[in-house]
């Protein structure tokens, strides 16, 4: 239940000091492996039951975290009473190896996926962004929600989800004004940033939709043959990601399309590459161990300091 209560502040600005966030992600993009070591994730497919099962283990010596995340991803009905993202998180004492805390996982996944992409967009995102449009209505299209009308200022969000009744749903719940529209094309034609947040294995965002300087960060499609974005999208646009080795091995959208990818945003934060707001970007996110580890750590702290 602490893990729900993870302000995304926390993962996010503190004042003018880069977050925990952007300063790991930075680091890793450095690739000392004296400072960060992270594997890409390891991958079990399940490919009868539409699912895989990661495990994403990260050392992070300067902050004393030793930590591995467990999850399971499976394309679920919709309805389903079941998550489709499912995980543990492991945190273990760096010096003696002892497993200092297990906990849950889906809400760890869920905001600091989120508040990763948030990053993206507050680097990318056009100078005026008015419109935001999400794709989805699961669990990562509603903390994509909560945090980029919480950081940031948009004269419209618009919700697509496969089924109508779904977005509905999703927007009962909420206090603000969003408009559900009934096709994908109707979301995105206009929107200055939009998240794909889906469980989709074929594209269903199309570059000849997009406007042009948008900022799309991509969440869904994980595994090497599934697609959110199509060739036209991904060979137009400039495409960040967050680990090249990551993106190379499980995104579709990159391996599938011949995408070239211009940079991690680790690189861009730290100051290697540029920032090219002025063009359509998109950010290819796959999530990694060492955003779990701090976010992890953070919880731990919280935990400890209330406990
Ligand atoms: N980049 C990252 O770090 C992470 C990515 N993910 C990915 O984000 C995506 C969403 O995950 P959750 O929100 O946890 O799942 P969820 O099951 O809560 O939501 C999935 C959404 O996608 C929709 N959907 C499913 N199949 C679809 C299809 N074929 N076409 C269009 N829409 C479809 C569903 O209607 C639902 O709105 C998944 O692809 C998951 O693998 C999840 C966790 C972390
Ligand atoms: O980083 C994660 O956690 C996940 N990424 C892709 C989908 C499953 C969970």
């Amino acid at each position: 239940r602490l893990s729900e209560t993870l302000a995304i502040t926390e993962l996010q600005h503190h004042g003018r000091s880069p977050s925990t966030l952007e300063s790991v992600m930075g680091k890793f993009s450095k690739r000392d492996s004296s400072e960060i070591i992270q594997p890409v994730r390891s991958v079990v497919p399940i490919q009868q039951h539409s699912g895989f099962l990661g495990v994403m283990p990260a050392y992070l010596t300067a902050e004393g975290i030793l930590c591995t995340k467990m999850v399971a991803f499976y394309q679920r009905a919709e309805g389903s009473s079941l998550p489709s993202t499912q995980a543990t998180v492991l945190l273990f004492h760096p010096e003696h190896g002892n497993v200092t805390a297990i906990m849950d996982g889906e809400a760890i996944t869920a905001k600091r996926t989120a508040a990763v992409s948030a990053i993206s967009a507050k680097l990318f995102k056009p100078a005026l962004s008015e419109v935001l449009c999400i794709l989805g209505s699961g669990q990562q299209a509603r903390s994509h929600y909560d945090v980029f009308t919480k950081l940031f200022k948009f004269k419209e969000v618009r919700l697509w989800s496969r089924r109508k009744e779904m977005a509905q749903r999703f927007v009962n719940d909420l206090q603000d004004p969003v408009t559900v529209c009934s096709s994908v094309k109707e979301a995105v034609i206009g929107a200055d940033v939009i998240v794909t947040a889906t469980g989709a294995s074929q594209p269903i965002l199309f570059g000849e939709w997009v406007k042009p300087g948008a900022h799309i960060a991509a969440v869904g499609a994980c595994r090497p043959d599934w697609r959110e974005l199509d060739d036209v999208l991904m060979r137009e646009a400039v495409v960040y990601v967050d680990s090249r080795e990551g993106a190379t091995a499980e995104s579709g959208d990159i391996i599938l399309s011949g995408a070239e990818v211009f940079a991690e945003l680790g690189e861009v934060i730290n100051g290697s590459f540029p920032a090219q707001h002025e063009k359509t970007t998109v950010f290819k996110s796959l999530g990694m161990g060492i955003q779990d580890a701090v976010s992890a750590k953070l919880v731990l702290e919280k935990w400890n300091s209330e406990y």
